[in-house]
């Protein structure tokens, strides 16, 4: 008999239930025993058996067996994925399919051949292991589920060429990876891409975003929950590092875990080991962990606000993502991607932006990154009557208030023109084309500038 497992045995003879106890110790982690079917529903909740041996009939001379099918009644009622063996003295092949048509997994009877109650019993620990195993799998499907359609990472930019490139170098690898980078700057997207292209492209990906959960509920999210550990863990729930074991776990919005969380999940990474909460008995976890901030994460390590210890230990590559606003020869190929893929979810059919449409683009800021863009685009599109899209069809809700005071205490023309140009230089990085395009001038006139004002 293989697996171990514990064991809780209900009937109302104690002499029957010595004799067990002492028949199943060696082949068993643990047993506990009852002789009052009224104490069930507090042993599953504390003890948690993997199999439950229950006799039929709890009376002396009771025959008809209808205590034990109320119990295994109540036993389903609390888990309906308990496996519950029946015993009864009373060898009787009708009962003991009504049993099993009730949900009982096995029969076996009194007295009983050592042989036989010991592979009963064994065939019922396996059942319990893989029932458990299959609600670990289902939560894995969830997990993969929306897997499958990955968006393409869009960019050209120098900035955006490194990053493609160190997800190629690191496709071979099971690194942990720290993404940094402003909100909305395609972080969860380079997770994504950096799970598609790893050696476990194929397991499960588990996100956990904690900045959108309650503090109180990073544990249970993380580690999972035994049935009554807390009032309302009616069932057994395996936690998200559990979930994502043998893939990948994307803790998103990672600074917000508070002190106490971090040691934790320090612990957990160190020891490859997580503990349901209420759960005596560790469970050993294999996770690739990418996680991702909008934070200083340096900064908050000398602030005293996050475990260096921590830090070293997602951060074994570190992947920053530029704001928009730096990679500005993105903006214009990130707006045609976003316009072809709202055309096709509108049934619209704007060709393009006018040159205009595309200079107020590049000269915005973009201080929520692509988010933003692809909203503006979004907007744009279904509101667009325009077979190109124009100036007027983008607005933006967030124009910076220093550009606004800068621009009206500087009214010298020369300065104002210089600033322009450094900053279409800038955004464009360096591309003379786009720059002059910015400028609204041709690329010859913006030599003549260059050189005139020694730029
Ligand atoms: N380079 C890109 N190419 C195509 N789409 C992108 C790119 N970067 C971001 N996006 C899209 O922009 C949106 C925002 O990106 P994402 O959610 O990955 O940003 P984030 O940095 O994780 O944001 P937050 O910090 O708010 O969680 C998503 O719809 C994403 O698909």
């Amino acid at each position: 008999m293989e697996p171990k497992g514990k064991i809780l045995i209900i009937d109302d003879n104690e002499d029957v239930l010595f004799a067990l106890n002492l028949l199943l110790e060696p082949y068993t982690e643990k047993i506990k025993v009852t002789t009052q079917p009224a104490r069930i529903g507090h042993f599953m909740t504390t003890f948690q058996p993997d199999v439950i041996l229950l006799d039929m009939n709890f009376r002396r001379d009771a025959i008809s067996g209808q205590e034990g099918f109320d119990c295994l009644e109540q036993i389903l009622r609390i888990d309906p994925q308990a496996v519950v063996v029946f015993m009864t003295a009373y060898a009787d092949t009708d009962k003991a399919v009504r049993a099993i048509k009730a949900g009982a997994t096995d029969f076996i009877s009194k007295p009983w051949e050592k042989e036989k109650l010991l592979a009963t019993l064994s065939s019922a620990l396996k059942l319990s292991q893989s029932r458990k195993e299959v609600g670990r799998l289902q939560e894995q499907v969830l997990a993969l589920k929306g897997n499958d359609d990955l968006p393409e990472l869009i960019g050209n930019s120098p900035a955006m060429q490194k990053v493609k490139e160190t997800i190629f170098k690191l496709s071979d690898t099971d690194a942990n990876i720290l993404i940094l980078g402003e909100n909305g700057t395609g972080k969860d997207l380079v997770a994504r891409m950096l799970k598609h292209f790893s050696p476990r492209q194929e397991a499960a990906f588990v996100t956990i975003d904690l900045g959108s959960i309650p503090e109180q509920l990073f544990e249970s999210e993380l580690f999972g929950y035994e049935k009554g550990a807390f009032t309302d863990a009616r069932k057994s729930k395996p936690g998200r590092m559990e979930i994502a074991s043998g893939g990948t776990l994307f803790l998103d919005e990672i600074g917000n875990l508070s002190l106490p969380m971090q040691a934790r999940l320090l612990t957990a990474i160190e020891k490859k080991r997580i503990t349901r909460l209420g759960a005596i008995e560790p469970i050993q976890i294999d996770v690739r962990l990418i996680c991702a901030t909008n934070a200083d994460l340096h900064k908050r390590v000398t602030e005293g606000s996050f475990r260096q210890d921590l830090l070293y230990r997602i951060n074994t590559i570190e992947l920053r993502i530029p704001p928009l606003r730096e990679r500005g020869e993105d903006i214009l190929l990130l707006a045609e991607h976003f316009l072809t893929k709202y055309n096709r979810k509108y049934h619209k059919e704007a060709k393009g932006l006018t040159r205009e449409a595309k200079n107020k683009l590049l000269k915005y800021n973009w201080p929520g990154n692509v988010r933003e863009l692809q909203h503006t685009l979004e907007r744009a599109v279904i509101l667009s009557e325009n077979n190109l899209l124009r100036p007027n069809d983008f607005f933006f809700p967030h124009t910076t208030a220093g550009n606004d005071n800068e621009n009206i205490q500087e009214l010298n023309l020369e300065k104002l023109e210089r600033k322009a140009i450094e900053q279409a230089l800038k955004t464009s990085c360096g591309n003379m084309s786009r720059a002059a395009e910015l400028l609204g001038i041709t690329r010859f006139t913006l030599y003549r500038k260059l050189e005139k004002l020694g730029l």
